[in-house]
């Protein structure tokens, strides 16, 4: 390093110390204080790590390639939280006073207000890698210390945590930071590949036989075009410090069209700086037919919550909650437009509860006319009513004993009938239409909707005490275009609807144009479309947009010729007799029912969830 920009670096480096110090006496601490070394309860931590789960999957491998290049120097490697708190540590600590040995094992807390200046808290606090040895430290007691450590950030540019290299003062090497830094860097890429496994991903370098190391630049961008995240090499090569909003897309970042981006033969690319670069592309998978040996029963496919895990972040999210809940007598209730899969979702439920080998029965509070659903779901006694079967009728809530209750459209139900079922609910047993004795109930009960049960109940449409009794836990599904892993979906639902043995693939442009499709029928529609064009493509093998079904297509070139034009302030007014006011009206007209809110426009319910999707967030 020239002489100048070490003292650059040193000057940069003391600077960053008094700012950490002055911190350090705002915090109330003082030089000589002991440490406190107060660890997380096991609760406490058991959570931490439990939202910490994909930083540590992917630091784990890291940290012990790490080790292995410092083992034997007498140094403790730990992984923190954004927030300090240590998750997880490698190494020996036997260099360490034994009442100090404790300090960096996991549940501890080493951000700058507990422990003053020190390499975590203060790489933390000021988002850069900085080592902190002996008298460098605030406390007296950390004077024997050295750390070197680094903050890593996450796929979407935020700050996870950090990682750190901790020895005896005089045992410090001055390699240690860049290490660690270069293990940051490692981990870095790799939860960033991980993040998005069904993007478009280039690797680029100026220099080709960069590509593959720690310095090629990454990209990944959504198969639709618009860039989704860099890595830090990317950043510094495009010179983009954040990831600029609204994202650019392929084309503004490398001139050229996005099919080059889909071609994984292409071998070199230009930067809009003009900088002709060396790559790499990797393209998400295509849906292929699975090996025979891997290839899950038609049943395992859609019956478990795993299966229905394909990466979205939100839906893990989502079917991890549901997997606390299982067997907990607690409510669930479902929301999501229509087709994200809810039905499925709460079969998948019950497929993995204890209550499996039990009958799992859904009722459509939606679909049964109003007359008949007290029947339906209560069952009734011998002669109840006129017309009713002389023997009775066993009712649907009577018959899911010992299993699950799913009521769809619970939204629907009518107003009589909600209090009947929160009797039910609270009492847990039924009394059958014309009977007078109660029938003991063993159920778990899952509900769905889609509509705004909130509203309902401003408007006296639906109990405010049935609501609170069925919100146990609420879980969103994602519109489908709102998930990140619709290749997966694409796939799975490819593999669902071909017939058994075919191996039909989907050609680029095809993909292109499912990704960028809005999906108002969400998953329904998505098998349908590929239902019908796997069935066309069957004898070549391969689904080119001719397959594509018309209605599709036209729908397509529709949404291509709304986004053309229009300015993002001017789409309201943009869009011709079906303007804000009108669809807002409609809508609150019916109740948010889109369907009759189309309806009564005149317009298709698809022209309308895409008209509807160009309005501004919360318009309607
Ligand atoms: N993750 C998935 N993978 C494959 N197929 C799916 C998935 N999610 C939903 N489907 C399919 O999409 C269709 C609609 O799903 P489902 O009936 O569960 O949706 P829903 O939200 O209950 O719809 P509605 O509100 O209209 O009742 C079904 O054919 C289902 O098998």
């Amino acid at each position: 390093m020239p002489l100048h920009t070490t003292a650059q670096a040193s000057a940069d480096h003391a600077h960053l110390l008094t700012l950490a110090h002055e911190r350090s006496r705002r915090y109330g601490l003082a030089l000589r204080d002991a440490p406190h070394y107060q660890r997380l309860g096991q609760g406490a931590l058991r959570d931490a790590l439990d939202q910490h789960r994909f930083l540590s999957r992917h630091a784990t491998p890291v940290m012990e390639h790490l080790y292995a290049q410092i083992a034997n120097t007498g140094s403790m490697l730990v992984l923190t939280s954004a927030s300090g708190l240590v998750l997880h540590s490698l190494g020996d600590s036997d260099f360490l006073p034994k009442a100090d040995q404790v300090a960096l094992i996991p549940g501890m807390d080493w951000s700058e207000q507990a422990q003053g200046t020190n390499a975590i808290g203060t790489a933390l606090q000021e988002r850069q890698a900085i080592t902190v040895q002996g008298a460098q430290h605030f406390m007296h007691a950390n004077h024997s210390l050295a750390c070197s450590c680094a903050p890593i950030f996450g796929p979407h540019g935020e700050l996870m945590g950090a990682l750190d290299v901790t020895s005896e003062h005089h045992r410090h090497h001055p390699h240690t930071l860049a290490l660690v830094r270069m293990s940051v860097q490692m981990l870095e890429n790799q939860m960033l590949t991980a993040q998005f496994p069904q993007a478009i991903r280039i690797h680029f370098h100026a220099r080709p036989e960069f590509l593959g190391t720690l310095v090629e630049g990454i990209a990944i961008f959504a198969p639709d075009g618009p860039l989704l995240s860099l890595n830090r090499s990317a950043q510094f090569q495009l010179g983009l410090p954040t990831l600029p909003q609204p994202a650019p897309d392929f084309a503004a970042l490398f001139n050229q069209p996005l099919a080059t981006a889909w071609n994984a033969q292409t071998q070199h690319l230009m930067l809009h700086s003009g900088v002709r670069v060396g790559c790499r592309i990797h393209l998400p998978q295509r849906p292929s037919a699975p090996t025979a040996a891997a290839k899950p029963s038609a049943t395992q496919r859609l019956s478990h919550l795993q299966y229905l895990d394909t990466g979205d972040v939100q839906l893990a999210h989502a079917i991890a909650r549901l997997r606390k809940v299982l067997d907990k007598d607690i409510p669930v209730m479902l929301l999501g437009e229509t087709g994200t899969g809810k039905d499925l979702l709460a079969h998948a439920w019950h497929q993995d509860s204890a209550r499996a080998d039990q009958p799992f029965i859904a009722v459509n509070c939606a679909s049964i006319p109003e007359s008949l659903i007290e029947a339906e779901l209560f069952g009734y006694a011998d002669g109840a009513f006129t017309g009713a079967r002389k023997k009775g009728a066993i009712g649907k809530i009577a018959q899911a004993h010992g299993g699950t209750l799913f009521l769809d459209e619970i939204g629907d139900m009518p107003l009589p009938l909600q209090a009947r079922l929160l009797r039910v609910l609270q009492e847990r047993c039924i009394t059958p239409l014309g009977s007078e004795k109660d029938i003991p109930i063993d159920i778990a009960v899952v509900c769905a909707t889609h509509q705004d049960l909130k509203a309902r109940i401003a408007q006296g449409l639906f109990r405010e005490d049935l609501y609170y009794r069925l919100n146990g836990l609420v879980v969103r599904l994602p519109a489908l275009r709102e998930r990140s892993d619709l290749l997966a979906v694409i796939a799975k639902v490819l593999q669902v609807v071909q017939p058994e043995g075919a191996a039909c693939q989907l050609a680029p442009d095809v993909l292109e144009k499912l990704a960028r499709y809005p999906w108002p029928g969400n998953v329904r529609q998505l098998h349908n479309v590929l239902r019908t064009a796997s069935v066309l493509a069957a004898e070549e093998g391969i689904v080119t947009c001719a397959d594509l079904p018309d209605d599709f297509l036209e729908d397509y070139a529709q949404i291509l010729a709304d986004e053309a034009p229009a300015a993002p302030e001017n789409k309201a007014e943009n869009l011709g007799d079906f303007t804000l006011q009108r669809m807002a009206q409609a809508l609150q007209a019916h109740q948010g029912n889109v369907s009759a809110a189309a309806k009564a426009l005149g317009i298709s319910r698809n022209t309308f969830y895409r008209k509807k999707a160009l309005l501004p967030p919360g318009a309607v």
